[in-house]
């Protein structure tokens, strides 16, 4: 079976390095002319995946939003991603989920599992309760040739009074996260399973990347002020595994399928220049 990591490396080469999210906020809903309610998130849903899952390398749901309209808006996020998948994107489904160890082996068979409706092909988790305690996501995501996404360095103004902090080995909370996930990915080609998010609006925080080995996720461009000529100075001499991700910037362009697809041709042009 293939691994993530490489599944992402192909997809990055042929497809061009763009996630676009689908975070379906209502104000867009309401600035695309549908409802809020199950009606427009299922329309809005459909177009994002006709305009781009045959053409970006990653789709990237916000499950919040379609939790918020309760189990018939799990199922919308079902068939989000099964319809990207069938289209040939890989799904990175935003959950943030992180809990002990035994908690995590059901949210790894919730997200991870081919046999779940909600399978996908890679997830985000929270390290707060430790990088140890996501090992059942490690092992269910290695099993299925599954990703795994780990908060290090967040795209918003709070997370530095957590992630900065100074541990007794003098390493940045942010930096221990770092260093665990790097020991995952030793020796994985050409790309480890296990990945970091790193935020493209933090700037250059001093935080040592270049071991991480696997694909780093740069969300924040866009909506929240980070542009492409950011992730330099962000990533250094890891710009090789940035994955850039844009959500409202690219979904603001819709319904047009076709500005859509404009609109997320014109992100990873720009990135790709930033990224060399
Ligand atoms: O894991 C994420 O994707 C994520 C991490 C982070 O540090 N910051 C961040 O904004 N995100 C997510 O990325 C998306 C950003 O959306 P836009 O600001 O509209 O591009 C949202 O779904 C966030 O939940």
């Amino acid at each position: 079976m293939e691994t993530f990591g490489k599944r992402l490396a192909e997809a990055m080469d042929k497809r061009g390095r763009l996630c676009v999210g689908i975070d379906p906020h209502a104000a867009l809903l309401t600035r695309w002319g549908l409802s809020d309610d199950i009606a427009g998130l299922e329309r809005f849903a459909r177009t994002v995946v006709e305009a781009l899952a045959d053409r970006v390398a990653v789709l990237k749901p916000q499950s919040a939003f379609f939790e918020r309209f309760g189990s018939r808006g799990i199922g919308i996020l079902e068939s989000t991603i099964r319809q990207s998948r069938e289209a040939g994107a890989l799904v990175l489904l935003d959950v943030k989920r992180g809990d002990i160890g035994s908690t995590m082996a059901a949210y790894a068979s919730a997200y991870l599992d081919p046999a779940s409706s909600l399978c996908a092909d890679a997830i985000t988790v929270s390290p707060y309760l430790g990088v140890g305690s996501l090992q059942p996501a490690f092992d269910v995501a290695a099993a299925n040739g599954g990703g795994v996404f780990v908060l290090g360095l967040t795209s918003n103004p709070e997370g530095p009074s957590v992630q900065h902090a100074v541990a007794s080995d003098k390493r940045t909370v942010a930096q221990t996260v770092i260093d665990e996930i790097s020991q995952l990915n030793v020796g994985a080609e050409p790309l480890g399973s296990v990945g970091l998010v790193i935020g493209a609006t933090i700037g250059d925080t001093g935080h040592d990347l270049s071991r991480v080995n696997g694909p780093l996720l740069a969300p924040g461009l866009g909506a929240q002020g980070a542009t492409p000529s950011d992730l330099r100075s962000v990533f250094g001499e890891s710009l090789r595994n940035v994955l850039p991700s844009y959500s409202r910037e690219v979904l603001a362009a819709g319904p047009s399928v076709v500005e859509l697809r404009a609109a997320a041709e014109r992100a990873a042009a720009d990135c790709e220049t930033a990224l060399g």
